[in-house]
């Protein structure tokens, strides 16, 4: 056991490292360690677990598939040598948890993101989940949509349909897309119209903490900016305490209009993903998770907060390249 501490600013960093024994490898092939230690993370110290697998001798220079693993309570933050791996791993959890909801509760109702998420979706529509997954069992909702035709580049749902949906046979009455022909306010309360209804027919439920409802696993991507879904750095939306979808006319990224879940049903979920690969988001990341946090220019994304549900974060070194913790590894 080797114990040390780091001072990082004014913040002392307790480190113990704990190696095994060398395995009976050859050294370029095996680099088998464990270490645990103590980090920084978010506003407290918090224990994390930190295991670097063995090299995949087929891939020596790559490291095996064990992301580094960081745990704050329900919150879980994994990072990945690239964004091939979190790939991989973002399929097999959404697979995992469609088999326990379809088992549990006989439905899976799921919400998308658009953007980068969808690309990060892919392995989902490959082999073996392609094949395995219960996809009569899901139901697909967004957590944003832009109020542009379903056709339209800008479309959430054609991001989503040609990138994912159009692969797996979900059937289209599961699959709950906004009216686009109705102005942004009028498809806000159609969406939460919908959502009520939903409730009614048991497919979605109701969390009992907080009489909003519990998706069984919300997809979020994360802007460079901080913002998630269409809930934007400093607009008055991230205040929205009773609605359930609300709807936005001045988004600072285009298109401007666009409707979004509220808060209160984000943090309602069961589970959420929230997937952020790449080194455009490493200083968000890096306010979001990183030691330096201030309550005053709270990002929508450090609002993410969940009731009773997991959070876990899908991220790559690149995205986490800012975090001073991960420096060493
Ligand atoms: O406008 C949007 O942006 C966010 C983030 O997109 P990304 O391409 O940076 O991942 C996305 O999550 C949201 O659904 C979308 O409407």
């Amino acid at each position: 056991m080797v114990s040390s501490a780091i001072s990082l600013g004014s913040t002392a960093l307790s480190v113990h490292l704990r190696r095994s024994p060398a395995p009976l490898l050859p050294p370029i092939l095996c680099t088998t360690f464990t270490s645990h230690r103590s980090i920084f993370f978010g506003r407290r110290f918090a224990p994390i677990s930190i295991t670097c697998g063995r090299i995949d001798p087929r891939r020596p220079f790559a490291m095996a598939f064990t992301p580094i693993k960081v745990s704050e309570g329900k919150k879980e933050v994994l990072v990945f040598e690239n964004e091939e791996e979190l790939s991989v791993s973002l399929a097999k959890f959404t697979a995992e948890l469609s088999e326990k909801f379809t088992n549990d509760r006989g439905a899976f109702t799921v919400v998308l993101s658009g953007g980068s998420l969808i690309k990060s979706l892919r392995k989902l529509v490959e082999s073996p989940y392609v094949d395995s997954v219960n996809w009569g069992k899901w139901h697909v909702f967004w957590a944003d949509e832009r109020v542009v035709p379903k056709d339209h580049p800008d479309s959430n749902y054609k991001l989503a349909y040609d990138g994912f949906l159009s692969k797996v046979p979900i059937p289209p009455g599961q699959v709950y897309a906004i009216n686009d022909s109705l102005s942004a306010e009028g498809a806000a309360d159609d969406y939460e119209t919908c959502l009520k209804h939903l409730v009614n027919t048991g497919v979605l439920k109701l969390s009992t903490a907080t009489e909003f409802p519990e998706f069984d696993l919300m997809l979020l991507g994360m802007g460079p900016d901080g913002h998630i879904a269409s809930l934007f750095p400093g607009h008055p939306l991230l205040n929205e305490k009773q609605r359930w979808v609300t709807h936005i006319t001045d988004s600072p990224k285009p298109p401007p209009e666009r409707i979004t879940l509220t808060f209160p049903v984000i943090n309602a979920s069961s589970n959420i993903a929230l997937v952020v690969a790449g080194a455009g988001k490493a200083s968000v990341v890096q306010k979001a998770l990183g030691p330096d946090q201030n309550s005053y220019d709270v990002l929508p994304v450090e609002m993410v907060s969940l009731k009773e549900g997991e959070l876990k974060w899908f991220t790559d070194k690149d995205a986490a390249s800012k975090l001073p913790n991960f420096a060493n590894l």
